[in-house]
């Protein structure tokens, strides 16, 4: 007797009728034939049950997502129903899970992720944002500021899947310019990239890297803001002027792309949303470096990836072997993002985005003595500590404290997925405190004015005040687990923000009694007695508003300048810091200048860069000496303008970005600019990206397998 053939596997499928266009469905029914798969279309409209048992789901629900976010009645009811579906079937493996597709929906949520699953990694980011609910410039301005989001910026809409109108972008060049937006949006701050665009698109374990032409380098102007859809800049054939560098801009040299970077971007965004089709788009920073991930889109086009029928059709096989796993479940609905009086929903509006994310397990607590970076230098570190709690508010720049009581040692929760929070976590002391925004103060009491000071205990733990920017986060996340395995229960960090500029002061080597010292009218001085024990930790001091603290206790004086020699030695004592403190010198004169993004100031001594490092300062250490200095400089240097690009008018609002580098070695990248010949090396302009990209990556399209 024949060997009975097994029945085949049953794969319940939807995909909207253009998607089922692009995607080739008679290929993928055939790849799946072949491996004894059969494809049977689910009927949203009919009763999903009786069309089952399935043996695993794929589906692109997501423009169905988009037209009940749109109050599209019919799309909200089908979007539930199948929802409820899936909740009725935990054990059949859904391609992709909806709890992550709800957070893609939504921009706020997505960057709110990427920002937390990034914050400990040095050379990948996603870019500062924010999102701006429909209100007056004034808000406007005032949240751009105190989410350190810089102008240019994109501006996108805050639901960003499906339709077209959740395509259509733009990038508006300077703050007078944001009456030119209508709507709500997320606003982000523009990373020049050299026009080039990386896409990553991952399928399972695989992904595929497609280098696509992107937007040119836009700098802060009072040129109009540029309106564009995303669907016409970034595709294979686009040939869009808006991708086409200028001319100045073609002989910058572009950073050569990482694929081991790429791998440990897949690796952490796709475990953080337990997806297996995923697109990623990632930019370098021209000037740091940087891999910036600006957008993640679910069930991409994967276009121009060979092969790509066979890959699903393997995929969905695998999914069905180790059907155990199931899919994952969580209370996630569409139904979190409705507005609850019905309507179009368009910004965030009573959205508790870091609950949500954390409700669809993008942000599982982090254990003691865990070590969520990707590098694993303190791997099995462990840390006797118990976690205590994180607390957000979004709402106003307060923070509030929650004291864990008793225990010797704890571990610090950070949880970092939001852009506007405000977080204190102590481990051991018993008390609690709130604290303002423009005061660093003791725990018994908090003022926005004055002097405060505390002598802190042994037992203390982390204090993280006010970080209501992205970079503030990174600065502490990125450091807060290795402190917490070096330190033998005493850490303290104190991460805070005044007029949008960011202060970071961390303790790591367990000293016990510490003070701290911030006079809110004197904005942001720090006591070098509060640090001066950090000589050897990796303990990090950097302020702004005219002071600047070394971790060895030297500070700057009011106007952000060191002596000379003492800033020599302040950037030797530093060589340790995770982070560490460099201080740029003109002319004898000190300019510092934050660049938001790395947290670094950097260090030019007698005209030459001693870092190596070439970068676009995004944020300006405002003294007036400072100020002047930029200002002599860019009349000196008038070709430098693009660089220098001074608004002195506006600097209060940290706006300055002016880049001494231009001055100095004529050999380096910046002063390509300088040296009066921006022809001299470049893509041509009918060539999509720069040809040293295109060199750097063999094909358009590579196949990565972890
Ligand atoms: N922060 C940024 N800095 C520089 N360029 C950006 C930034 N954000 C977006 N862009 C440019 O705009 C394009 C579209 O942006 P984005 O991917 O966020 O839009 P989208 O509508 O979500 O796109 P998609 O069609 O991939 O879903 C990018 O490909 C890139 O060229
Ligand atoms: O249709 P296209 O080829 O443009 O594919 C785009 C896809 O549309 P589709 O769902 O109809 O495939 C988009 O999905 P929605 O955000 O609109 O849901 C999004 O994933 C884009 O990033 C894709 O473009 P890619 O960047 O991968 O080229």
């Amino acid at each position: 007797m024949e060997p009975r053939k097994e029945l085949p596997k049953r794969i319940g499928f939807w995909l909207n009728e253009k998607k089922c266009k692009k995607f080739n469905v008679p290929e993928f029914v055939e790849e799946c034939r072949k491996k004894n798969m059969e494809v049977i279309k689910l009927l949203l409209h009919e009763p999903l049950q009786p069309q089952g048992p399935f043996d695993v789901i794929l589906h692109k629900i997501t423009p169905i997502y988009a037209q009940a976010l749109d109050a599209n009645q019919e799309a909200c009811l089908l979007a539930s129903a199948f929802e409820q579906y899936l909740l009725s079937v935990p054990s059949v493996p859904v391609v992709d899970p909806v709890p992550a597709l709800h957070t893609l929906l939504h921009r706020p949520a997505t960057y709110a992720l990427l920002h937390a699953i990034t914050a400990h990694d040095d050379q990948v980011m996603t870019p500062p944002y924010v999102e701006l609910p429909d209100t007056n410039m004034r808000t406007k301005k005032q949240l751009l500021a105190q989410a350190g989001v810089t102008f240019p910026i994109v501006c996108k809409p805050v639901f960003g899947c499906g339709g077209t109108a959740a395509h259509e972008l733009a990038v508006v060049l300077s703050a007078s310019r944001l009456t030119e937006w209508q709507g709500p949006c997320v606003a982000q701050s523009f990373v020049q990239h050299g026009a080039v665009l990386y896409k990553l698109y991952v399928l399972g374990d695989a992904w595929h890297l497609v280098v696509r032409p992107s937007l040119k380098n836009f700098r802060a102007t009072d040129a109009p803001t540029v309106h564009f859809n995303s669907s016409k800049v970034s595709k294979a054939d686009s040939c869009s002027p808006l991708t086409q560098l200028d001319q100045s801009d073609r002989a910058m040299r572009h950073p050569q792309p990482d694929n081991s970077v790429f791998d440990r971007i897949v690796r952490t965004v796709r475990e953080s949303l337990s997806m297996d089709l995923l697109g990623i788009d990632v930019v370098i920073d021209s000037s740091s470096g940087q891999y910036a991930i600006i957008d993640v889109n679910p069930f991409p086009s994967y276009d121009s990836i060979a092969d790509l029928m066979p890959c699903f059709a393997t995929l969905l096989f695998e999914k069905i072997q180790q059907r155990s796993c199931g899919h994952v479940l969580s209370a996630s609905s569409i139904n979190d993002l409705l507005p609850a009086r019905g309507g179009r929903r368009q910004d965030s509006a009573g959205i508790d985005i870091p609950a949500l994310l954390r409700a669809r397990g993008h942000l599982p607590r982090l254990q003691c003595g865990e070590d969520s970076r990707t590098d694993d230098s303190h791997e099995g570190n462990s840390s006797p500590n118990t976690i205590t709690q994180a607390t957000y508010n979004t709402e106003d720049a307060r923070s509030s404290a929650a004291a864990a009581g008793g225990e010797e040692n704890s571990c610090i929760q950070t949880d970092s997925s939001s852009t506007t929070n405000s977080k204190i976590c102590s481990s051991s002391g018993k008390k609690n405190t709130s604290c303002d925004s423009n005061s660093f103060t003791d725990r018994k009491s908090c003022s926005s004015s004055g002097k405060k000071e505390s002598n802190y205990g042994e037992n203390d733990a982390t204090v993280t005040m006010n970080t209501m920017n992205a970079a503030h986060e990174k600065t502490l996340n990125g450091r807060y687990r290795k402190e917490l395995s070096e330190n033998k229960g005493c850490i303290e960090n104190a991460v805070f923000q005044t007029n949008g500029i960011n202060v970071t002061l961390s303790h790591d080597n367990g000293i016990s009694e510490r003070k701290k010292t911030c006079d809110a009218a004197a904005k942001n001085v720090i006591n070098s007695t509060d640090i001066k024990q950090n000589t050897n930790g990796p303990a990090n001091i950097i302020a702004q508003n005219g002071i600047i603290m070394t971790s060895n206790g030297k500070r700057s004086d009011s106007s952000g300048i060191f002596d000379e020699s003492q800033s020599k030695n302040d950037l030797k004592s530093d060589q340790n810091a995770q982070l560490n403190i460099k201080c740029t010198n003109i002319a004898s004169k000190c300019c510092y200048e934050l660049d938001e993004m790395q947290n670094e100031v950097h260090h030019i001594t007698n005209n030459t860069i001693t870092d190596g490092i070439t970068h676009s300062l995004k944020g300006c250490l405002y003294s007036d000496q400072c100020e002047d200095d930029c200002a002599g400089y860019a009349e000196k240097h008038s070709k430098c303008d693009a660089y220098c690009n001074l608004d002195l008018a506006s600097h209060t609002e940290g706006s300055c970005s002016c880049s001494p580098a231009c001055d100095v070695s004529k050999t380096n990248v910046l002063c390509t600019y300088s040296a009066g010949s921006p022809s001299a090396a470049g893509a041509s302009s009918s060539q999509p990206y720069p040809s040293h990209v295109m060199s750097s990556v063999s094909s358009s399209s590579t196949l990565q397998q972890r």
